[in-house]
């Protein structure tokens, strides 16, 4: 299967640095090209900057969330119809940081990641246990029930990322992180299922090689170039 690398820029940089950010990926790309699919998802008022950085590469374009509506008096909110019409082609929903910080249920990524289906971008939609969760043995049925409700049908990247494991450098172990993918992988057959959790250059590989580990959804380590870089090449 085709392996996605993608980065979330989160809420960082200014106009010029994600500029600088996407015009140094294209460069990387047309000196060292590579097998996956990178996709790097800016915040939203610097997505029209990086669109036309990436217009002539290969490198796609995704959003960080959209709304659960279409249209209409949704004050602050962006649709999945406007990130397409900025030629998005994915968008993250129900990342950790959204569910924790504004209480984002799995209803609520459903209906986001079912609007985005309808205006043709590949929702991915994230998945993980807290720390408690793990250490109290509950980390499969909690991932289980999330994919359960949160995951629509349709063309659809799950990516699994433990809260407890983003930014901080800590990884679960190649035993951890293939059970909860291999789970996910038997209720969703044929969905790509992506990893994240402080993915950088020097664990991509041994991360990528875990059976049923289609691709990665790196944060911090997507913020460098070349380290981003080094990451879309050990796929
Ligand atoms: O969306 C990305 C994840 O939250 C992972 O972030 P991180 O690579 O900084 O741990």
């Amino acid at each position: 299967m085709n392996k996605w690398i993608v980065g979330n820029w989160k809420m960082n940089g200014m106009m010029s640095s994600c500029r600088d950010l996407a015009a140094g990926l294209v460069t990387l790309e047309q000196e060292k090209p590579v097998r996956a699919t990178v996709v790097v998802c800016p915040p939203y008022p610097y997505l029209g900057v990086v669109a036309l950085r990436l217009m002539d590469s290969s490198l796609h374009l995704g959003g960080q969330d959209c709304s659960a509506h279409e249209a209409g008096a949704f004050t602050g909110q962006v649709s999945a119809k406007m990130l397409k019409d900025l030629s998005c082609g994915y968008v993250i929903v129900g990342h950790s940081e959204r569910r924790a910080q504004l209480n984002e249920n799995n209803d609520l990524i459903r209906q986001k990641a079912q609007q985005s289906l309808a205006a043709s971008l590949t929702p991915i939609i994230c998945v993980g246990e807290n720390l408690e969760e793990r250490e109290t043995g509950k980390a499969i049925d909690v991932v289980l029930s999330q994919v359960q409700q949160a995951v629509p049908k349709g063309k659809c990247l799950i990516a699994y990322e433990p809260v407890w494991a983003i930014g901080t450098g800590k990884t679960p172990n190649a035993s951890q992180i293939g059970e909860i993918h291999q789970m996910i992988a038997r209720q969703n057959p044929g969905t790509p299922i992506l990893y994240g959790g402080s993915v950088k250059s020097s664990n991509a590989s041994e991360i990528l090689a875990i059976p049923h580990v289609h691709g990665l959804l790196v944060g911090g380590a997507s913020l460098d170039t070349a380290e981003f870089w080094k990451i879309a090449e050990a796929a």
